[in-house]
């Protein structure tokens, strides 16, 4: 890959596919960054997966507040540690798995993720045309809220590391005023009883929170690429990604009790309290940076593929595309269980870069090269946790699941309370690795 150094805390992120970015980013600006992803629109209405499980009665207040404090800091533990391989190499995400499974087969990955990133944007774009919906009582139409978000984030995802700074210094302050105020605010009231809870549904609801922070994954190397060392880069993730987003779904816990659980009515919880609006538009507003994570991410995917085009035109084009298609999208519920179903195949990818990284062929250094030699047997870990996943959680995209129930029946396995599809999926995909990594090791010194 090509080599520049520049090292200015002005400096901007490499416009070509390098290992040697600027390492401008403080620990501080990471933190903020990460805080502000943890908070999210979604994040509120999302909360009602925890709070009440698939297939399972609601759980108790208790049983939500530990489920989202266990799903999210675990699932956050796997972005911190996705990073920390980012942070070390100085790739971006996508260019880290050629290390793990060579060039050509890197594509696997970097298409998964191209798929979710820009779905994630088009949903992002959707969620801040309904915040504004929401705050103008319908009188803004859809279309111009669309692409003014659009020409925001995609302007942000050209200068993504002065964006950052300016996120840490100007944007999180403003967001968590607006996070306590809402939270003295709603706990002003008294919550009304809630009967009929069942805690058979932790574990659904702990793989929830945790899905979520997960989704953040195959991001994550983009921006620790640019931390100052691991350490800092881990940190700062762990601190801002999981106090917020655990802030954010406890917030949206209580905002749903107080209207029956109906997310559909949550944002009138919030618009509902006195100046309320004034610190919705704020989140409404800071709701962008989301779509410009997912964009700027979506053009460093596109430059594993494409190595010596300018990042630059590669954003403006994805902004583009998903402001297009954002402009044809008024429901999402279908395409949200899509989104779930490619973010579980990050889950096990995580666990096998990890494990490569820091016990195989990563400690001797991997090859991060145009032409990295193929190691198709790395598949192998990720598509047997892929399976697990799936066996567990297979998820609402009815064709898939039934599938996946015909697996369940034939193999006896029952998904029950104990089944963290996430977690299982995690460990066998990283104890396969493992296994991997000891017999390339044997085969090395035969
Ligand atoms: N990748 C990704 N994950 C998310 N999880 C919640 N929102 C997002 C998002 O915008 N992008």
């Amino acid at each position: 890959m090509t080599i520049i150094r520049p090292r200015r805390r002005t400096d901007e992120a490499p416009l070509v596919l390098t290992t040697e970015p600027p390492r401008s980013l403080s620990f501080a600006d990471q933190t903020a960054f990460w805080a502000n992803l943890g908070v999210s629109l979604i994040g509120f209405t999302g909360a009602v997966y925890v709070l009440q499980p698939a297939g399972h009665p609601q759980l108790p207040i208790l049983g939500a507040l530990l489920a989202t404090i266990l799903g999210t800091v675990l699932g956050t533990g796997m972005v911190v540690a996705a990073g920390a391989v980012g942070a070390r190499t100085g790739a971006p995400a996508m260019a880290n798995f050629r290390g793990l499974f060579g060039t050509k087969l890197s594509y696997l990955p970097t298409l998964a993720n191209i798929v979710q990133c820009i779905g994630w944007g088009v949903f992002e774009l959707t969620v801040i045309a309904g915040g504004v919906l929401a705050l103008t009582h319908g009188r803004v139409a859809h279309a111009p809220v669309i692409i003014a978000a659009g020409v925001l984030c995609t302007a942000m995802s050209i200068w993504p590391l002065r964006v950052l700074h300016i996120l840490r210094r100007y944007v999180t302050v403003a967001v968590a005023i607006s996070m306590l105020y809402f939270t003295v605010q709603l706990l002003r009231n008294p919550l009304p009883p809630v009967h009929g809870t069942s805690w058979s549904g932790f574990f659904p609801g702990v793989d929830t929170a945790l899905a979520v922070a997960v989704s953040f994954v195959p991001l994550a190397a983009d921006y620790t690429r640019h931390a100052r060392s691991a350490r800092a880069a881990s940190g700062a993730a762990m601190l801002g990604y999981s106090v917020a987003q655990t802030w954010c779904y406890l917030l949206g816990v209580v905002a749903l009790i107080q209207v029956g659980c109906d997310p559909n009515r949550i944002f009138d919880t919030f618009l509902g309290v006195g100046a309320g609006w004034v610190f919705f538009a704020i989140l409404v507003l800071r709701e962008s940076d989301q779509s410009f994570a997912n964009v700027y991410s979506t053009a460093m995917s596109l430059q594993n593929l494409l190595p010596r085009v300018d990042r630059r035109i590669l954003a403006g084009a994805v902004g583009a595309l998903a402001t297009v298609l954002a402009l044809g999208v008024h429901d999402f519920t279908g395409f949200s269980n899509f989104l779930l179903l490619i973010g579980s195949v990050f889950v096990p990818l995580c666990a096998v870069l990890v494990v490569d990284y820091f016990f195989g062929r990563g400690r001797r250094g991997w090859n991060l090269d145009d032409n990295a030699p193929a190691r198709p047997f790395m598949l192998l870990p990720w598509l047997l946790g892929f399976a697990v996943y799936q066996l567990l959680n297979p998820g609402s995209i009815s064709w898939w699941a039934q599938l996946w129930m015909h697996a369940q029946n034939a193999l006896d396995v029952h998904p029950g309370w104990w089944s963290s599809a996430s977690l299982f999926s995690f460990v066998v995909a990283g104890l396969a690795t493992g296994v991997l990594v000891l017999a390339e090791r044997r085969f090395a010194r035969a």
